[in-house]
């Protein structure tokens, strides 16, 4: 219903029980009719289904549709026939009880379609085991079987079920669910022979001539495969087939047989006849005993057996109840037949679900004895239904703990007893007559009636009548007040109706049959009762009391089914039919029981779960029970306290304008709920994703950790190595070349190499600036270093331009007096090893200059020079000794130059003197200033630096590159 409130302004609503005028006609009608229109064929009433037959195909019966509908809430879908059979399954499975779908409506209403779409359900949801597929076939398959014998084409419907049929589907709970069927095929409808059709292998039986009605919706070639097919499906054998068309063929024999009247007015049949001489055939029978049994009748006395003839009448009574008996008797063969191929073994409990397929009211112009039976049958189901639904709705509400209001309905118990009460009802009068000898009619049964039940408020005749009523009585007529509706009955034909005697001989030719069906329905141990047999209307009754035993003790649902138009026709309303089928069917009464309390009950979950958003308290959770979130929540709708009521697990709501305007309250809000929820819901996506993206990015990390750490190893292993292999190398870097030190060895070469490339002397004078060699490189270092020093001179040389040279003579010496011999750089010396800036030494003829940024610092003239000394290292140290008789010279000059070489050969060549130069070893006494001596000590170290020792000396270390 949930789903229905909100689609009931769509196509009319789903449920009646939820209509408002709920006791309006046509208000039921116009829901029905506006439905109809759309294709929606089935409506609620509470439980109960109604179904238009749409005379259509209809697209809601796939397998998809089923599966749609297993195992949903029965109120959340449009109604459906699978939803009800599904809640019938589940409500089975929960409650472990006994049910039955009671499917009843008028000839061609849909009932057997219906009852198919059931079996259909339950057949697709079964599972599927070589057995379980077995028994589902056969079950599938006995509805062709029984329509084939069953069923015949009538005003009403092309393929009329002539029989009403009960089946138990029973389920196996560990399996979940296994068909097993069947009991039971009803009385046969006595109004129209089955009739057969023409097929491929009825020539055989000789009807093929017969005059038979062709149905256009039928298709009797498939249809017939479709018989053979499940003939064999049912393990009918090939003998059994054949007898059973050989009674078919000779029932429609039977009936065409046509008695003659011989001299004495009597029933005669001539030896010639054509169809006597097929059904003596077919069934095996002398020709004479078929004879004598249909136009005598056999009369004991004592010992005697006496042979009295039939007048014609009689003779065409005792053709049809023998044709009807032949039928009938083997119609219950069947129907075993197929029972006991389907029959369960096992009798270990199981759950049924009865499927009971029964004709509804039937009311004709002319209504005679089978109009009667059914009627009273649907008399007692209603009665069935009123019990069961008041009954369960009464321990609903014991169970809710909910004060029983009483229900204004109309119990009809009392047309129930008026027709079925013992020695006053009815039936007990038409048996009563039937049963009397003399001169019995229906018009004496009649008058029986009246005398009996005269004063009784549902029951009037032509003389009971005022004169209103009278008009539409005819004086044969009586018409019961039924509780759909009023039906007239036509009196005539009931005795005999009743009777429906099977002369005894009848039967003793039947046993003379070499057909073996015939042999087994007619067996020669029935006994031949001397009693009456028991009269059609009470086997009726007795069925029916058997019947609803059964039905009492299951709970009841129920699927009521209208047709639309009388044409067949797909799109068709015809609202007279429909309301006449409206009212006969009970719906008006069945709605008015439902709705006598609550038009709505839930579960106080289910309630709350739809409506919480309505009440702040109760929404987005309640953190209470149920019951009383329910409670906060209808106390903020503004409840009146007479319009519910409130039991142990559900709300009861008495109107459906309550529950309507809670539910239109809910739809406003969705929407509002919708956009919150949708927001959430994108939040909540977009969060996700970012989670999903900072997990990877973890992962990721993870992986390029691993591997950059997996790297770091690879490289400290590699690392260990090479240092290994490097202290190796360093510990034999003295041996020969070798694997363990080749690669220091070419390291170390290739590092001094670099190194050496990157701190080549910048100048001339920074020669001692040579980087040192290791050990291995001594001698290439030296070679180097040669090639080096005379790359640079050269380059120096080559870079001093004339200009240049001309320059610093011209600058730096003073007037016209020099003469510009050379200018060395030198770096003069204190006696404390101070080393001043860099200047030049400039020979002239007559002297030798000291010159400093063009400033002449110091002259020195040859004629004062004594000498020169330089060590025997290579520290190109050379003291200046000179004269110092005058007080204004400085002393000598501690000097050094990168050039010394050059310069000692210049100084020679100027002042000509060739033992001027004095090589000292080891120390040399010079004169700091006139008087004052100091001391220049030389020696050779890892490195060359120029400092004053603790003794006052002036120490020249130097490095020894050539020894
Ligand atoms: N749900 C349906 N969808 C389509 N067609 C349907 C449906 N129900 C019934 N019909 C059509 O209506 C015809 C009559 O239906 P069905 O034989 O079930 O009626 P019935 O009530 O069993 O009649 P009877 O009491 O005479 O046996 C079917 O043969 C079929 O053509």
């Amino acid at each position: 219903m949930e789903a229905s409130l909100t689609a009931r302004d769509r196509v009319g609503i789903q449920d009646f029980v939820l209509l408002d005028a709920y006791t309006s006609e046509s208000a039921f009608l116009d829901n029905l009719r506006k439905r109809f229109h759309e294709n929606l064929i089935y409506t609620y009433i509470g439980t109960l289904l109604v179904s238009m037959n749409p005379y259509k195909e209809l697209e809601i019966y796939s397998k998809k549709q089923m599966d749609t509908y297993m195992g949903v809430n029965f109120f959340e879908l449009p109604p459906h026939i699978y939803a009800l059979a599904d809640n019938v399954f589940r409500t089975m499975q929960s409650e472990f009880n006994n049910h039955f779908i009671l499917i009843s409506g008028e000839s061609g209403a849909g009932k057997t379609e219906a009852s198919k779409k059931i079996l259909q359900f339950y057949a697709v949801s079964c599972p599927s085991t070589k057995l379980l597929n077995n028994v589902r076939d056969r079950l599938l398959l006995s509805n062709p079987v029984l329509e084939a014998f069953g069923n015949g084409k009538t005003l009403k419907n092309d393929n009329s079920s002539r029989f009403g049929k009960y089946m138990d589907i029973q389920f196996d709970h560990q399996v979940e669910k296994l068909p097993h069927l069947l009991s039971a095929g009803g009385g046969r409808r006595g109004r129209s022979a089955p009739l057969a059709r023409p097929g491929e292998k009825l020539p055989a039986l000789q009807i093929l001539s017969g005059n038979c009605a062709k149905v256009s919706s039928i298709n009797d070639k498939s249809d017939w495969k479709m018989l053979r097919k499940a003939l064999s499906v049912i393990e009918f054998s090939e003998s059994d087939i054949e007898h059973l068309f050989g009674i078919i063929a000779s029932v429609l024999h039977l009936g065409n047989i046509k008695f003659g009247v011989d001299v004495r007015g009597y029933a005669s049949l001539n030896n010639n006849n054509k169809e006597m001489h097929w059904v003596s055939k077919l069934l095996g029978i002398p020709m004479q005993v078929l004879q004598q049994g249909l136009t005598h009748r056999k009369i004991e006395a004592k010992a005697d057996e006496v042979f009295t003839p039939f007048s014609e009448e009689h003779a065409i009574y005792a053709r049809d109840a023998l044709a009807k008996a032949i039928y009938g008797r083997t119609f219950n063969w069947l129907v075993n037949k197929i029972n006991e191929s389907l029959v369960n073994k096992d009798s270990s409990r199981k759950t049924v679900i009865g499927l009971l397929d029964i004709y509804g009211f039937e009311v004709f112009s002319v209504n005679s004895f089978e109009q009667f039976c059914i009627n009273y049958c649907n008399e007692k189901l209603q009665q069935l239904f009123i019990e069961l639904t008041l009954k369960s709705e009464q321990e609903e509400y014991e169970m809710e703990g909910i004060e029983w209001e009483p229900v204004p309905y109309f119990n009809n118990k009392i047309i129930c007893d008026l027709v079925e009460e013992k020695h006053r009802g009815i039936i007990s009068l038409l048996d009563e007559e039937c049963l009397l000898p003399g001169e019995a009619s229906d018009l004496t049964f009649l008058e029986k009636m009246e005398e009996k039940i005269g004063g009784h408020h549902h029951f009037v005749t032509h003389k009971l009548a005022d004169q209103k009523t009278r008009k539409t009585l005819q004086r044969g007529d009586f018409r019961l007040l039924h509780y759909a509706g009023e039906v007239t009955y036509c009196v005539v034909g009931f005795l005999d109706k009743n009777n429906d005697l099977l002369y005894q001989n009848g039967k003793e030719v039947m046993r003379q049959s070499k057909n073996a069906i015939i042999q087994h329905c007619f067996p020669s141990t029935e006994p031949d009762s001397k009693k009456r047999p028991e009269t059609v209307v009470t086997q009726f009754k007795t069925s029916l009391v058997g019947l609803a035993e059964i039905l009492m003790s299951k709970q009841p649902w129920y699927v009521r089914c209208i047709k639309p138009n009388e044409a067949k026709q797909p799109g068709r309303f015809d609202d007279v039919l429909v309301r006449h089928q409206v009212k006969y069917l009970g719906l008006m009464e069945h709605l008015r029981v439902r709705r006598a309390g609550f038009a709505y009950r839930r579960k106080y979950e289910i309630f709350l779960q739809r409506y919480k958003p309505l009440c702040p308290d109760t929404w987005p959770n309640w953190k209470g029970t149920a019951a009383e979130g329910v409670q906060r929540l209808i106390k903020h709708l503004g409840y009146k306290p007479h319009e519910y009521k409130l039991g142990r697990t559900k709300i009861f709501i008495r109107h459906p304008r309550t529950l309507f305007a809670t539910e239109e309250a809910f739809q406003v809000c969705k929407h509002k709920l919708a956009t919150r929820i949708q927001a959430n819901y994108k939040g909540y996506r977009v969060k996700e994703d970012y989670q999903k993206q900072k997990d990877a990015a973890t992962k990721i990390e993870n992986c390029w950790r691993g591997l950059m750490a997996r790297k770091e190893r690879e490289r400290r292993a590699w690392a260990v190595k090479v240092i290994k292999k490097f202290i190796k190398g360093f510990i034999t870097r003295n041996q020969p070349s070798c694997v363990d030190n080749s690669e220091y060895l070419a390291y170390v070469r290739q590092n001094y190499l670099t190194r050496l490339k990157e701190n080549l002397p910048k100048t001339i004078l920074e020669k001692d600036s040579w980087l040192i060699p290791p050990p291995i490189m001594q001698e290439a270092s030296q070679l180097l270093k040669k090639l080096y020093v005379r790359h640079t001179v050269r380059k120096y040389i080559q870079g001093i331009t004339p200009q240049r040279k001309a320059q610093v003579l011209l600058t730096h010496i003073n007037n016209n007096t020099l003469r510009y011999i050379c200018g060395v750089p030198v770096v003069k010396y204190d006696r404390n090893g101070f080393r001043p800036r860099l200047r030049q030494l400039i020979f002239t003829q007559e002297a030798a200059y000291l010159v400093e940024e063009a400033k002449i610092k110091q002259r020195i003239d040859y004629s004062s020079l004594k000498g020169v000394s330089v060590s025997n290292l290579s520290d190109n140290f050379l003291i200046l000794h000179v004269t110092c008789d005058d007080n204004k010279q400085k002393g000598d000059l501690v000097l050094q130059c990168d050039y010394l070489f050059e310069a000692l050969t210049k100084l020679c060549g100027i002042t000509n003197k060739q033992n001027y130069v004095n090589v000292v070893q080891g120390s040399v006494r010079y004169d700091i200033r006139p008087g004052r001596e100091g001391f220049v000590d030389f020696k050779s170290g890892q490195e060359s630096m120029v400092y004053r020792a603790k003794n006052g000396h002036l120490m020249v270390v130097s490095v020894e590159f050539f020894k």
